[in-house]
């Protein structure tokens, strides 16, 4: 039996990857944890969730280093904030807990030192901005098209519920950073976050990224490839957070047979690379 700790378990993440734990026969939760000081400490986090008791007590995360010592999870899911995922993730790993993290709006000096502390600490990790099937397949279609249309304008669209925290998503990041990468362009030069006031003409090296955030949206993501006289768009549409749960569910089944020390990525879990 794989055991699984969960923090941000009453998040909307959270609580949907703790319900698909349980429909499992080889997995289970040892440990669900909040915000530090949560009033929901002690309460299960089966009535939390609004499922019933399951056994299993929510606890802050101000005691995250105890509650992992006592539960001894295989594996730690981290559905959060960046900040509070970094720290978490400092933890589990002087702990020896392997980790899936699919929290986003790391800075770039946060995701080089989550692969340092996992490289010394010689831990498993999944690291994703997207559990997605459909949306990593869209990055490797991303990977192969961007060089074929690299004198058109690109220009990435992104939206999402009314609800999210971080902006742009950690997807239309990696987009970005994919298409920058294939076209061997300076990220931190050529990226440009919407648009106001007299700006200029657009130049040919640039990339715009752009954030809607509305209502339900559980995420959109649109790359434009714009030429003269034509365009050409690739969407990914998730209709259901399922898509990223059945994501996490997968790297849970991938991460123990994985290479420890190394951060893995949704391509190395589907096999895609
Ligand atoms: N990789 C992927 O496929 C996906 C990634 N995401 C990302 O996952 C993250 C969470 O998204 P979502 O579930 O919608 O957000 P929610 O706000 O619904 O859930 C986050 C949860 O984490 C809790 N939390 C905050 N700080 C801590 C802490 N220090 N320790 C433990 N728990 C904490 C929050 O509590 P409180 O509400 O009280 O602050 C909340 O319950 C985001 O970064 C999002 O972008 C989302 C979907 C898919
Ligand atoms: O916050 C969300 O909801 C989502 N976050 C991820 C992101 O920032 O890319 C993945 C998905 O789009 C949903």
């Amino acid at each position: 039996m794989l055991k699984v700790a969960v923090t941000g378990a009453g998040g909307r993440m959270g609580s949907g990857i703790i319900k698909k734990i349980l429909e499992q026969d080889d997995i289970e939760v040892v440990a669900a944890i909040e915000i530090p000081n949560t009033p929901l400490e002690g309460k299960d986090i089966g009535e939390v969730i609004g499922i019933g008791s399951i056994g299993v007590k929510t606890n802050g995360a101000q005691n995250l280093e105890s509650v992992l010592k006592d539960a001894k999870p295989d594996v730690l899911v981290d559905f959060t904030i960046a900040n509070a995922a970094f720290e978490t993730v400092k933890i589990a790993a002087s702990l020896g807990v392997n980790i899936v993290v699919g929290t986003t709006g790391f800075t770039d000096e946060q995701s080089m030192e989550i692969a340092n502390i996992v490289e010394k600490s010689n831990i498993k990790a999944v690291v994703s901005s997207n559990m997605a099937i459909g949306v990593n397949v869209f990055f490797k279609v991303l990977r192969d098209l961007t060089p074929i249309l690299n004198d058109f304008d690109i220009e990435i669209i992104e939206a999402h519920h009314n609800k999210k925290k971080d902006s742009p998503s950690g997807t239309a990041m990696t987009a970005f950073e994919t298409i920058a990468d294939s076209l061997e362009r300076n990220a931190d030069e050529v990226c440009v976050y919407g648009r106001q006031g007299l700006v200029g003409e657009r130049t040919k090296e640039e990339i715009g990224l752009h954030a809607i955030r509305g209502g339900d949206i559980v995420g959109d993501h649109t790359v434009m490839f714009i030429g003269d006289g034509e365009r050409l768009e690739i969407t990914h549409r998730a209709h259901t957070r399922e898509v990223f749960i059945a994501g996490v569910m997968r790297s849970l089944r991938f991460i123990m047979n994985s290479e420890s020390g190394k951060v893995s990525d949704m391509a190395d879990v589907l096999g895609i690379k």
